[in-house]
């Protein structure tokens, strides 16, 4: 079972021992990957993404010991993606995020080598399937977008997040977070590059189609620091900053970019 492979980001359980207790590692259609926009291929018959997220349907906020994530109700079809690669309708279930230790890291995606200093994944998953879990263990089962942060003007649409996180500062903690709207955490512009890959995290199932933005939205260093602020480990445990939580990009082993703007 998933739970009871312990793995993390450090020197002994980190993305390079996953391959360990998660075999898969190697797999042929892993994520992330770095982005070369001078190989990817214009596909005129991708759709514009549509998003429609119910501010209603925030539940909680939860440290979960990678990272953490902002839950969202997901037994009705009132916060969906649709459009763009794929077909049918997927819910929103969590956003989360990955980033560095100091700003030139952080990001799991790199675009032409480049890392941002962080990356937010909002994971849907197909409604085809009847819930999260087993849509996990489908090459079609989820979707995540994924969107890159970029130094610059304090964000004032992640405040209410970076406010929150003082209340989950170790792992295992959560407190309630409602009314948030997620669509206000995305960029104006919604083109994007596609391609099939997986979880970034143990299990690392090959289940992801992945949708990575080309606008960055901006966060402030300041900003930046609370998000290290917070804490991989548990109360009573050695305390372990939670920062640099990102795999590095994999292979692509043959895999096709493609992207939805000219
Ligand atoms: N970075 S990503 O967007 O590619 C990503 C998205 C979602 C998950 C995820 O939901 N993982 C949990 C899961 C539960 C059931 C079936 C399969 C997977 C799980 C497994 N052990 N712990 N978790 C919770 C967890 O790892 N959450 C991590 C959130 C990003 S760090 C992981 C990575
Ligand atoms: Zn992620």
């Amino acid at each position: 079972i998933i739970m009871s492979h312990s793995w993390g980001y450090g020197p002994s359980d980190g993305p390079e021992k996953w391959c360990d207790g998660f075999p898969i590692a190697n797999g042929p259609r892993q994520s992330p990957i770095d982005i070369i926009p001078g190989q990817t291929s214009y596909d005129s018959t991708l759709k514009p993404l549509k998003l429609k997220y119910d501010p209603s349907n925030s539940t909680e906020i939860l440290n979960n010991g990678h990272s953490f994530q902002v839950g969202f109700v997901d037994d009705v079809d009132s916060s969906t993606l649709t459009g763009g690669p794929i077909t049918g309708t997927y819910r929103l279930k969590q956003f989360h995020f990955h980033w560095g230790a100091s700003d030139d890291r952080g990001s799991e995606h790199t675009v032409n080598g480049i890392k941002f200093p962080c990356e937010l994944h909002l994971v849907h998953w197909n409604t085809k399937y009847p819930s999260f879990g087993e849509a996990a263990s489908e090459p079609d089962g989820l979707a995540v977008v994924g969107v890159f942060l970029k130094i610059g003007a304090a964000n004032p649409r992640l405040q209410k997040v970076l406010d929150a996180l003082g209340a989950i500062k170790s792992k295992g903690k959560q407190t309630t977070f409602s009314n948030f709207d997620a669509k206000t955490l995305l960029p104006c512009s919604l083109d994007y590059w596609t391609y099939d890959g997986s979880l970034t995290t143990p299990p690392l199932l090959e289940s992801v189609t992945w949708i990575v933005l080309k606008e960055p939205i901006s966060v402030s260093p300041t900003q930046m620091g609370k998000f290290r602020s917070l804490m991989f480990s548990g109360d009573g445990e050695a305390p372990c900053c939670m920062q640099d939580n990102y795999r590095p990009p994999q292979p692509l082993k043959g895999r096709k970019v493609r992207r939805s703007f000219k």
